[in-house]
């Protein structure tokens, strides 16, 4: 009604001055402070508009009505807050009021760049009581969600240093990125399902427990060292890791790698929330020194790492050393961001330097053994669909019986399955030869292995370094326990 009168009361120049101070006085005596919060600031985005948009959606459930978008080749749905829509959300005690204005924006003859259409914004209107806890803590809070949804929605990137020669690229940038799309999960990973849980608990309490490590004083980043047979799942390990938490990868090529500075540098250009991984530490590097029995200091710079594609000579600028390495993962350096996971595999813990593997060093060793019995169930219910009461009982039996002296590994069994994945009792038939098959060679095998003198003095010798590298952290699961257990309690 009020609009009416003064349409019919006033020409329109008058008519926005008056509204204007209308709108002024009400202000005034209104318990309300309104913020506009517009796309587009001059020439500039705004980048809280895109954080309001985001975070709305974490508390969209309140609203009847959202606008959903796809980006071309995502994979996620993203949904908003509808043009002219409001939407109350609360904040501790505060409870504020969020408005999507859009309107249609007038042509522009000239423009330094091209202006969308419409003129978009957000209006918060606040309890004026409120107005400094909202400014401070909310807007921050918005942020930080808003950062956390974006990374969630985006895919998982892989990142490599193959480039070699210290390469850059043209952001200056020694790292280059993929999409990573790996499918592996902890839920298809076959393993022990209790170190599995442990895993994944320990995962969780790192990623949670941000205030653990400020309080204790320790720089936040975990290190794991995963070992075992080839093709028992150590590179499907670390993509299950990244997936479960949302981190990056950044595959370290140490071979590419030509000093420790530049080892320090790479390692300066990772982002947080990452895994660090160097796949098969024992091949991609060598200890010069290793086979002389001279004791020395771990940080010696003589002990060198030589990249298997490198000469390795000292002084041609193309080793890094083994403190350098130590470095990476331990110092100073390895503290320029956070909440990082360094991960190194090998096949064969026995020839890694015990400066690698020293408690304290990697928060974790974990085995990656061959199938066993509820890894192989696991397995029969990803490739087959194969449930826990699919199976006829002397089935399950006979694959108890032979699953842990086949010394077969996950992706033997795997390759097996998926070929005859069109005929599941013929798949589980041929697992079962399969596995017969190498029980009698593995029996075989040791008998040999005994009658031959010679054969058995080399082989124990070798067990017992592997034992003796082995003996601090257990026999063979040596899953430590996680700092961060009840740390927040
Ligand atoms: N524990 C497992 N659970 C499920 N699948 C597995 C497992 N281990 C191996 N596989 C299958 O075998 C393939 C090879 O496994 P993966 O590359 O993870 O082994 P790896 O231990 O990293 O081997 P390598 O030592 O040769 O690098 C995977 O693509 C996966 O399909
Ligand atoms: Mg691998």
């Amino acid at each position: 009604f009020c609009q009416t009168l003064m349409n019919s009361l006033f020409p329109p120049e008058l008519r926005f001055a008056v509204t204007k101070h209308l709108n002024r006085l009400s202000q005034l005596f209104s318990s309300y402070c309104y913020f506009d919060i517009t796309e587009i600031d001059g020439v500039n985005t705004n980048e809280l508009y895109d954080a309001v948009q985001l975070y709305l959606t974490s508390s969209a459930v309140t609203s009847n009505r959202l606008s959903l978008t796809r980006a071309t080749n995502s994979s996620s749905t993203t949904f908003a807050l509808s043009n002219n829509d409001s939407i109350v959300d609360t904040f501790d005690s505060a409870t504020v009021l969020w408005e999507h204005v859009v309107a249609q924006r007038q042509t522009q003859t000239f423009a330094w760049r091209p202006m969308p259409d419409e003129k978009r914004g957000f209006t918060l209107r606040v309890e004026k009581k409120d107005k400094r806890f909202i400014l401070g803590s909310y807007l921050d809070h918005i942020m930080e969600t808003a950062n956390e949804i974006r990374r969630k929605n985006q895919d998982r990137l892989l990142y490599t240093n193959s480039r070699g020669g210290g390469g850059m690229d043209s952001r200056g940038l020694p790292w280059e990125s993929v999409p990573f799309k790996h499918p592996s999960t902890f839920e298809t990973l076959a393993m022990d399902p209790a170190k599995k849980r442990r895993i994944m608990e320990d995962l969780k309490d790192f990623a949670e427990c941000e205030s653990f490590y400020r309080k204790t004083g320790r720089a936040w980043k975990r290190g794991h060292l995963l070992y075992g047979p080839p093709g028992t799942g150590k590179s499907s390990m670390i993509a299950a890791m990244a997936n479960y938490l949302g981190y990056d990868i950044y595959d370290l090529e140490l071979a590419e790698v030509r000093s420790n500075s530049e080892l320090r540098k790479l390692l300066m250009k990772t982002s947080s929330k990452s895994i660090i991984v160097i796949e098969d530490i024992d091949c991609s590097i060598e200890l010069k020194n290793r086979s002389s029995k001279k004791k020395q200091s771990y940080y010696e710079p003589e002990m060198m790492l030589t990249g298997s594609g490198l000469g390795g000579d000292e002084g041609n600028g193309n080793t890094i050393t083994l403190s350098g390495l130590l470095n990476f993962t331990d110092g100073l350096w390895s503290c320029c961001g956070s909440e990082r996971i360094f991960v190194f595999t090998t096949n064969h813990i026995e020839k890694l330097d015990p400066a690698l593997l020293r408690s304290g060093r990697m928060d974790m060793h974990i085995y990656m053994s061959y199938c066993t019995f509820a890894s192989v169930k696991i397995l029969l219910k990803n490739y087959l669909g194969y449930e826990e009461g699919d199976l006829s009982d002397d089935v399950l039996k006979e694959l108890e019986r032979v699953v842990d002296k086949a010394e077969i590994t996950p992706a033997d069994v795997s390759e097996c399955l998926i070929k005859n994945r069109r005929d599941k009792e013929r798949a589980v038939r041929e697992l079962l030869e399969d596995m017969k098959r190498r029980v009698e060679k593995n029996e075989k095998n040791g008998k040999l292995r005994g009658l031959n003198g010679s054969l058995t003095v080399a082989d124990d010798a070798e067990e017992q370094e592997k034992r003796a590298l082995d003996s601090p952290y257990g026999e063979e699961e040596e899953i430590e326990d996680s700092i961060c257990k009840n740390s927040e309690d």
